[in-house]
């Protein structure tokens, strides 16, 4: 299948300044357990600063005590006090049932601390829009979300004095009426609308220019992004001027072996055919069956789009842009999925044998050892650092008594690998596939240049929710040693996938057990591709995440001209290999709540950080091995400016009030795992403690809640022409070129959860052209099996509105998103300690599955030989 090279991508600057955190969370040792951990210990929350999480949590136990048992609608035993809290702080997950359930795992016990740490990740979001308020300092909308920000200061934050708990939870209160969604409409500016503003001009056009498009055109003003390029933090850069559209196709190679993949030859990136008009047009990459993963890249409307409808609406445009349509091939879609799929196996099997030294990193280099503060918070550290909990930093301290870690299976050398375990597979197969020589990396990479000079930028320090991780005490250990990080510091043990712009290995730090995916990226092959602003863009966004659903960068660095991200490995598989696996190939609606509703937090958070996302489907979307997912691939992504703007003021609001002070409220429990709570647990405390019933206090609730100050944080004036994302998931408004914004992302999410729910997307044809034209002429239809809520039709119905104005979360966000009822019951807070759906064993994911035996010969056999591997990856 082929592949399109793209003129006119997405090139954005990069935001060099770090940004100031305002707010953080962090984790105590001891606090990272699995959601599937029975024995959860117990967990101290740090929130704030520095100040001492034991005296604030149990200053807020004992202000909960106080208050009486009323409020407490979760159990805990043994009466308050720290230590009995302490002992008592156990935690079952919580199920995750349909809305019907009135409560998510009500009749648990639930750990009070535990939860109000996870309450704190769920909270990440709202995190994301302070962190984007103070980058945004050297925005030209900064003056206003100085302004709102200063506002909310003085309204809702605690005056200086208070304690690190009360000032964070005066902030989650802040963000969270942030997200209570009222009339009103952003002035986000995207800041690369001035780019793109010819293109987009010509494409309205052409697209006005279609009477078939007439009745679903957005009423999109062309005058709302065009900003001016000094504006430009970020940017899109389009080569608008050339009166033709320009389309590179590329075969994705996926040869099986390793580690030899990837990239096609120049031939096959980039066929230009001339087509009459002086127009070039790309040979199309219409096979049916590549649809599904093919990505069309800033293209314009008629690049992949013949005959028919929507082709003679293209047609009779001007082409201002160049086209890159990036399909990948049936077969380089299934290589990828084996690599994905792999990943299983080769996780199973590097931590099969681990168990005896899963607390303790032993460092072959110099027989050290990184050893946690905490031995019996090590392994469990490691447990959860892929689902997002972190447990205590790693100190490292040399260690007399080495414990050798267990050997890995290796079949080339003395290279050794093992790993933290975060869960013991039952099975473990495929011995001898790590067999990546470390000596043969290190050959190939002894020039290597650490491009993280300033690797505390990169540190912990900046991802709260994966401060305890280990790997950055691994890092760090191999940095102090070596004094640069390079590719030879890691063992590169299988490959995990190819992607556009680069691939991933799955890796191990020499020497520390630590494995990471790195996502390795030929500088040069970018640049002559004109991929290097997609990796740009992919890097710096995966600096800013700090999300227990989206990935962690640990460090970059560029070794021999490759660039290297190096990032939290998700062992599982991606979403749409696991619908694959399942009967009649879609999720019960149990397990499509639970994915979507935890891709939704990853997506709001992203618009708070100012980046819309476009490149939604269940392939990029990995399964932790915990069940939780993690939202990857960002080199399609938009980054543009968020002025959290003010929808309505509440002058009738006491402002000591807001600030949860001195008032009782039904709601005061941030563990709240009430279904009438599931918004108002981080609200203000303000409801009168008069409140009798239930029923009283959530109308109370509800009312009080609408005349709260309301801020959307979210970029919902985010403009761009770009042609992206895959064909089945475009958003009409991308199709036609009228202008998006961060609306496609829940345009995007619909399709999603659409294909979760029946196994297919709504607006699939049997060519690329069909199903374009059906995203912007078909309405939808559901079909009548599987069976599906009428929650959820609805939900899709209000999400799959093809005018963007009228789509569901276009005008607020997320939070819109959220309060459907197709989530009732479902507790955002908490939604970290849910009990994901049953997965397959994690081995069943792996090669013998999915791959051929010839296929998997040739793997074998090439990783055997990888002495060159820098000269195979592309
Ligand atoms: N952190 C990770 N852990 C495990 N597997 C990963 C991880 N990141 C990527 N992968 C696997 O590697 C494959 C390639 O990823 P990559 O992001 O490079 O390509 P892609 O998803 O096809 O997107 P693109 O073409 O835009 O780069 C993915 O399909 C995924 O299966």
């Amino acid at each position: 299948m082929g592949s399109y090279s793209g003129t006119c991508e997405i090139v954005e600057a990069s935001e060099e300044s770090e940004p100031v955190q305002q707010c953080r969370w962090q984790y105590q040792p001891n606090s990272g357990l699995g959601a599937r951990d029975k024995d959860r210990k117990p967990n101290a929350l740090k929130m704030g600063y520095k100040e001492s999480l034991e005296d604030d949590i149990n200053q807020l136990f004992e202000a909960i005590n106080l208050k009486g048992p009323k409020g407490l609608s979760v159990s805990y035993q043994g009466g308050a006090s720290s230590s009995s809290l302490k002992k008592n702080a156990m935690k079952k997950p919580i199920a995750v049932g349909m809305p019907r359930s009135p409560r998510i795992g009500g009749s648990d016990s639930l750990s009070l601390k535990q939860a109000l740490r996870d309450l704190c990740i769920s909270k990440a979001s709202e995190m994301a829009a302070m962190k984007r308020l103070s980058m945004s300092t050297s925005s030209p909308v900064a003056s206003e979300a100085g302004r709102i920000k200063n506002w909310f200061n003085s309204v809702v934050v605690e005056p200086a004095g208070g304690s690190g708990l009360h000032r964070d939870e005066n902030k989650r209160d802040m963000v969270e009426a942030s997200l209570v969604p009222e009339e009103s409409k952003s002035t986000s500016r995207m800041t690369a609308g001035s780019h793109e503003a010819p293109q987009k001009k010509s494409l309205s056009q052409r697209a006005n220019s279609s009477p078939q498009f007439a009745r679903a055109r957005p009423e999109i003003s062309t005058d709302t992004s065009v900003s001016t390029p000094t504006d430009v933090s970020a940017s899109l850069e389009v080569e608008s001027q050339a009166p033709k559209a320009e389309l590179h196709q590329k075969e994705k190679h996926s040869s099986a072996s390793f580690p030899s993949c990837s990239y096609a030859d120049d031939d096959m990136l980039e066929p230009e055919n001339t087509l009459p008009g002086s127009n070039k047009l790309p040979e199309r990459a219409s096979t049916p069956k590549s649809v599904r993963k093919g990505r069309s890249q800033i293209v314009s409307f008629s690049s992949s789009i013949s005959g028919k409808r929507v082709s003679r609406m293209t047609r009779n445009a001007p082409r201002v842009a160049k086209i890159v349509v990036r399909n990948k091939s049936s077969s380089g879609k299934k290589k990828i999925k084996q690599g994905s799929s792999s990943a299983a196996n080769t996780f199973s099997e590097v931590t099969s044998s681990l168990d005896s030294t899963a607390g303790q990193l032993v460092c072959q280099r110099c027989h050290c050892s990184l050893k946690s503060s905490n031995n019996e918070s090590n392994q469990e550290s490691v447990k959860l650092q892929s689902a997002g909990i972190s447990t205590e930093v790693s100190s490292i301290h040399v260690n007399s008594d080495v414990r050798k870690p267990t050997l890995m299976v290796n079949n080339s050398n003395s290279s050794v690998a093992a790993v933290p375990r975060a869960k013991k597979s039952p099975k473990s197969r495929e011995k001898g596939h790590f067999s990546q020589s470390s000596s043969s990396l290190g050959d190939s990479t002894s020039t290597s240049i650490s491009d993280d000079s300033n690797l505390s930028r990169y540190s912990c320090s900046n991802k709260p929710h994966m401060s305890k991780d280990v790997r950055w005490a691994a890092i760090r250990h191999i940095k102090m040693q070596e004094g640069v990080l390079g590719l030879r510091h890691f063992n590169l043990l299988k490959k995990l996938g190819c992607g556009d712009i680069g691939t991933v290995y799955l890796a191990e730090l020499i020497g520390t057990n630590c494995l990471f995916a790195i996502k390795v990226m030929d500088n040069e092959f970018l640049a002559r591709r004109k991929k290097l602003p997609r990796a740009q863009t992919e890097k710096e966004i995966l600096r800013m995440l700090d999300h227990p659903f989206l990935p962690t960068l640990y460090t970059q660095f560029t070794s021999d001209n490759l660039s290297c991200l190096v990032m939290e490995y998700c062992p599982g598989g991606d979403l749409h290999v696991l619908r694959q696996r399942q009967p009649g190939r879609y999720f019960p609606e149990p397990a499509a709540r639970f994915y979507v509703a935890e891709v939704l937090l990853a997506l709001e958070y992203l618009h708070m950080l100012g980046v819309v996302y476009r490149d939604l489907k269940p392939e990029n979307i990995l399964v932790r091995e915990d069940g939780h997912i993690m939202l990857t691939d960002f080199d399609l992504s938009l980054r543009c400016t968020v002025s959290p703007t003010l929808l309505k003021t509440s002058s009738n609001l006491d402002p000591a009030r807001m600030s949860g002070l001195g008032t009782g409220s039904s709601c005061i429990e941030p563990f709240c795992i009430e279904p009438s709570c599931q918004v108002t647990c981080f609200s203000p405390r303000f409801l009168p403690a008069a409140a009798k019933t239930k029923r009283k206090a959530k109308s109370d609730l509800v009312a009080q809640v609408r005349s709260l100050p309301q801020l959307v944080a979210e970029p919902t004036d985010a403009r761009s022409n770009s042609f992206v994302g895959t064909h089945e998931y475009l958003a009409p408004e991308i199709i036609k070129g009228e202008g998006h914004g961060a609306a496609v992302d829940w345009w995007t999410f619909g399709i999603f959860l659409y294909e979760l729910l029946y196994g297919r997307t709504p607006f699939k044809g049997a060519g690329n052209e069909e199903t374009l034209t059906n995203v912007v002429l078909e309405s939808l239809k559901f079909p009548d099996s599987p069976l599906v809520s009428f929650q959820a039709r609805d939900l899709i119905r209000g999400l799959l509105v093809k005018e963007p104005e009228n789509r569901l979360g276009t005008e607020k966000g997320a939070a819109e998103i959220k309060q459907h009822p197709f989530f009732e019951g479902l507790n955002w807070a908490l939604i970290r300690c849910a009990v994901p759906p049953e997965l397959p064993e994690l081995y069943e994911f792996g090669i013998p599955s999915m791959m051929s035996p010839e296929a998997e010969s040739n793997y074998l056999e090439c990783k055997a030989t990888g002495d060159h591997l820098e000269f195979e990856l592309f």
